[in-house]
């Protein structure tokens, strides 16, 4: 790949333009069977892809980012992937930014592959920021770090997750400073020269008690609506953190409304407006 880092805009200057313009919540493209059957789809790759173009159409030209869950894709093989390819060239197309969520994390010559699949810009799932595991150590994930630093892309490293089961390898500790918090200082220290290549996953379900306020990048908040988090829960949990960094996620509680196109769209401009409210702005 030949990227000409004088042309290749920061993640940070193109994550601001879009989030300025369509607001702070992140629709998740989650195609679990049960929402297919809800929609009137089978539950097979041919599902995916129909999940996925109505999806597309509705959510594309208005959501500020959209992310991808990846597993929901790949159980259906090479029809999953096709399908997966189509919708994030769809939603890039349409101006959103898209976020693989594929959680990679590995030794770093394969991160290297990781990051060549998601984020150079001639993979045919180039995604415009990966969600990536550092409990191999985040040294791991240099490579695709290195790689969305020259593309303008970003890795979300997965910091305090909004499952129940994450506490005792999250919050394990050593001299006070839990294991989060030093996912989240070394996503600091890599953000330094201003670009945002690195953001965090923490989830909206909790109070965390971390210190996000050097972060300088993008904080991805998953969790509203089905698990629970509402907008109404995001100055409490995030109260100390650079808000205009904090990206709120959902999908089920959106894609419910689906598969009319128009509700769907609704759906996410309400949840989205409900965000910006509670985070004391309005979209006009
Ligand atoms: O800590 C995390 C990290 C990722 N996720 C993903 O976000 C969505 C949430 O879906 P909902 O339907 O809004 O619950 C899903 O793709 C998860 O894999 C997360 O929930 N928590």
């Amino acid at each position: 790949m030949s990227v000409d880092l004088s042309v290749a805009r920061t993640f940070r200057s193109r994550y601001r333009e879009v989030v300025t313009d369509r607001g702070r919540l992140c629709a998740g493209i989650d195609p679990h069977p049960e929402l297919l059957e809800q929609w009137g789809l089978p539950v097979s790759g041919a599902g995916v892809r129909a999940f996925g173009e109505i999806c597309v159409e509705a959510l594309a030209p208005v959501a500020s980012v959209i992310k991808p869950q990846v597993a929901f894709f790949e159980s259906f093989g090479s029809a999953g992937f096709a399908a997966l390819e189509s919708v994030i060239a769809g939603c890039r197309a349409e101006g959103a930014l898209v976020i693989a969520d594929a959680k990679r994390g590995d030794i770093g010559s394969t991160m290297a592959a990781y990051g060549r699949a998601w984020l150079d810009p001639a993979s045919p799932m180039s995604s415009d920021a990966l969600t990536a595991s550092p409990y191999l150590g985040f040294g791991s994930l240099e490579p695709a770090i290195d790689l969305a630093r020259r593309t303008g892309r970003c890795v979300f490293a997965l910091a305090r997750t909004s499952n129940p089961e994450g506490a005792p390898v999250q919050l394990a500790h050593r001299d006070g400073v839990s294991v989060a918090q030093r996912i989240i200082d070394a996503a600091a220290s890599a953000n330094t020269d201003g670009s945002a290549t690195l953001g965090v996953v923490v989830g909206a379900t909790r109070e965390h008690g971390l210190d996000l306020s050097g972060l300088n990048g993008p904080i991805l908040a998953p969790g509203l609506g089905a698990q629970g988090a509402s907008a109404d829960d995001l100055r409490g949990v995030f109260g100390g953190s650079d808000l205009s960094w904090l990206l709120p996620a959902s999908s089920r509680a959106v894609l419910r409304s689906g598969p009319d196109p128009q509700h769907l769209r609704a759906a996410y401009q309400q949840a989205r407006d409900e965000v910006e409210s509670s985070l004391g702005r309005s979209l006009s």
